[in-house]
């Protein structure tokens, strides 16, 4: 029987500086109400209750004190032997913000998994898949689901397409190989270091082009391992994806949903 690997010396970094654009709440996202706390506390809570982490490292929006107070709060209700808690100021880009928190972490870190805010309701299980891949020698990990919809490429039209429509097809993805790519986003700590050091020489184009932490790995040539997500984690980025959450909090029977 195969036992599980022990667990690297892990950190998490939460990025929780995105200022909330799509959900249109007018104040950072981090900070909008969900099931009577806010999006960054379930986030926090639900690394925490993982037990992956020795080190949670916040990302928060440049100077919001109420959302660093929120932090501070936290780090006094942690029990004796809980992760350390540090808070700091988050970039311009989602990449700079997981830049400022790598400059952050304690020595001794093995490995470090990359975690949005925005996907608060992340299931426990998900932590524990990404860590333990690691555990067992990868480099890279990240949760993935199948992807439900057929997914088309598409085309400005032509001059008088447009007429019909503003769009034309150019060809359909094969829907078996695809997978839509959530976090906790595991690494490697020399791993994720050297990618976002290396992702300081992409021209900007390029840089607006990276959308996740495994896409720089990927460009460095290391093997990029995919673990199970689940549909739980969805990322709350419009309103109604705010409403699906507080549905899954507040759901028929009254308690939080897990979907491992
Ligand atoms: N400069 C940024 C931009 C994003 N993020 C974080 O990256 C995660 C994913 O970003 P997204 O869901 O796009 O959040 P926002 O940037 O806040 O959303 P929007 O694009 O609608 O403004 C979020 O947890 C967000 O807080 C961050 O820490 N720093
Ligand atoms: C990292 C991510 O959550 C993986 O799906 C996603 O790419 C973040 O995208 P965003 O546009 O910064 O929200």
């Amino acid at each position: 029987m195969s036992e599980t690997p022990n667990r690297l010396v892990t950190a998490v970094i939460l990025v929780a500086a995105g200022s909330g654009q799509r959900l249109g709440y007018g104040m950072p996202k981090a900070a909008v109400p969900l099931g009577g706390e806010t999006i960054l506390m379930h986030a926090l809570r639900g690394i925490v209750a993982s037990g992956v982490a020795s080190q949670v490292c916040v990302v928060l929006p440049e100077g919001d004190d109420g959302l660093r107070a929120q932090c501070d709060a936290f780090r006094e209700e942690l029990a004796d032997g809980g992760p350390l808690l540090t808070a700091v100021d988050g970039g311009a880009t989602r990449a700079d913000s997981v830049r400022q928190g790598i400059a952050a972490l304690m020595d001794g870190i093995e490995a470090v998994l990359v975690h949005d805010a925005a996907r608060a309701l992340t299931p426990e299980s998900v932590f524990h898949r990404v860590a333990d891949a690691l555990a067992a020698g990868a480099e890279a990990v990240i949760p993935a689901v199948p992807v439900v919809d057929t997914v088309k490429t598409v085309a400005p039209a032509a001059d008088g397409d447009g007429t019909v429509a503003p769009e034309v097809v150019t060809g359909t993805a094969a829907r078996g190989n695809l997978r839509a790519v959530q976090t906790p986003q595991g690494f490697r700590a020399a791993t994720l270091r050297d990618a976002h050091q290396a992702a300081r020489t992409l021209d900007p184009e390029q840089a607006a082009a990276v959308t996740d932490d495994a896409m720089l790995v990927e460009m460095a040539g290391t093997p990029v391992h995919v673990v199970r997500g689940s549909t739980q984690s969805l990322k709350i980025t419009t309103p109604l994806d705010l409403i699906f959450a507080e549905g899954l909090l507040e759901g028929p029977l009254g308690a939080r949903w897990v979907e491992g």
